[in-house]
């Protein structure tokens, strides 16, 4: 195993399109990081770019030992990084059984034949297809596949384990299986791993941290619970736990809302991105689906001028999330259990919220798509 470095890493695609700008990253040796940002923020370039799928416009990157891609423009190509890989598409060779699917790498390189066995089996066995080593791949189920192309992504011990959203073609309950059996197998081996995700679940399940990115900088970096407990901006708490932003203004250390209803609560926690030069009166109020207390109100009397209405209710197996429209703003609310239905007019009490002010300015850009 080996630790991944990438310093200065920007990438251009030909049309001037921005991938990555000066991504300054190291992944340690069985350390298992994820790579999570909007659409568009550069995740697949940067595993891409790991990969040497894709040759950045400048920086380095050093696998293990060695600068696979260098200053001087030293480049070392994808086959001979000695990476396993993972993609979302069961990438298996259909005419070949499980048994030569998995073992190919080895072959490839002209590994003794027992020592070949020796492996092939172990790594068959640790993703659970001892019983189907001599099946097809048409013989086998979507997960069944993956496992395969698991297998044999790590048989040969590689470098690191690339995983390019490996889970998502997957369904339910099937992949979140497959998901504590890749954290189980990625420790065994202690593999150090990149995995590309569009699903936060997934990513703060198994990441021992998670890179942020969006516009093709990492924005942060952290492990699941940091970010989680002190996101460094309003786009991280929006990105990750789907925190509702409020925008306003501070003077003299209070926070005046634009929201024309909004009573920010007594327990505030301050985060000051303050850059010097800027202007540093704008702030920006997020607040959790966790923080959020809902109460109906009597639908038979008028409701104050500061109450909000429910839009939708979606029952889930561990909770309920609320969706309110509070004056214009859509709020998400999280609550164990609720009798609310849609159009209920409720009050709205805020526990706790987290109060970015200044910043840069794009962070408060629209947070986009998973
Ligand atoms: N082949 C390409 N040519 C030009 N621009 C590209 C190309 N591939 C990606 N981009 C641009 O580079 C930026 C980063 O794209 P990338 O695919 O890495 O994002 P992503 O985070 O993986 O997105 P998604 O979650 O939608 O897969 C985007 O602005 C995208 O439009």
């Amino acid at each position: 195993m080996a630790t991944i470095t990438l310093s200065q890493l920007t990438h251009r695609y030909g049309a001037g399109q921005l991938g990555l700008s000066d991504i300054d990253l190291e992944v340690a040796e069985g350390e298992f990081v994820a790579l999570i940002g909007p659409s568009g923020s550069g995740k697949t370039t940067l595993l891409r770019t790991i990969a040497g799928f894709l040759r950045p416009s400048s920086g380095v990157i050093r696998i293990g030992e060695r600068e696979v891609v260098s200053h001087d423009g030293a480049w070392v190509p994808p086959e001979r990084r000695r990476l396993g890989m993972v993609f979302q598409d069961h990438a298996v060779w259909p005419h070949l059984s499980v048994q030569k699917n998995v073992s190919y790498p080895l072959r490839r390189t002209g590994t003794p034949r027992r020592d070949l066995d020796t492996r092939v089996a172990e790594v068959i066995e640790q993703v659970g297809l001892s019983d189907y080593a001599s099946r097809m791949p048409n013989q086998l189920s979507g997960g069944q596949r993956q496992r395969v192309a698991l297998a044999r992504a790590i048989v040969a011990r590689p470098q690191a384990l690339l995983l390019d959203e490996a889970l998502s073609a997957l369904d339910e309950p099937l992949r979140a299986r497959l998901r504590m059996e890749i954290k189980r197998l990625t420790r065994e081996e202690h593999l150090t791993t990149v995995h590309v995700t569009h699903d936060r679940a997934e990513a703060i399940a198994l990441a021992d941290r998670l890179v942020v990115l969006n516009h093709g900088e990492i924005v942060q970096i952290g492990t699941p619970q940091q970010l989680l407990r002190e996101p460094a901006s309003s786009f991280v708490a929006t990105f990750l736990a789907d925190a509702t932003r409020f925008h306003g203004v501070v003077s003299g250390h209070r926070f005046y809302p634009q929201h024309p209803h909004l009573r920010p609560p007594a327990g505030i926690t301050w985060v000051d991105q303050h850059q010097r030069g800027e202007s540093t009166h704008h702030a920006t109020l997020t607040v959790s689906p966790d923080d959020v207390r809902l109460t109906r109100l009597d639908p038979t009397a008028t409701p104050p001028e500061d109450h909000a209405r429910v839009v939708s209710v979606l029952h889930g197996q561990h909770g309920v999330e609320v969706s309110i429209d509070w004056a214009g703003t859509a709020t998400r609310v999280f609550q164990r259990s609720t009798d609310l239905v849609e159009g209920d007019a409720v009050r709205v009490e805020i526990g706790h919220a987290r109060l970015f002010v200044g910043g840069p300015a794009r962070q408060d850009a629209t947070v986009g798509a998973w």
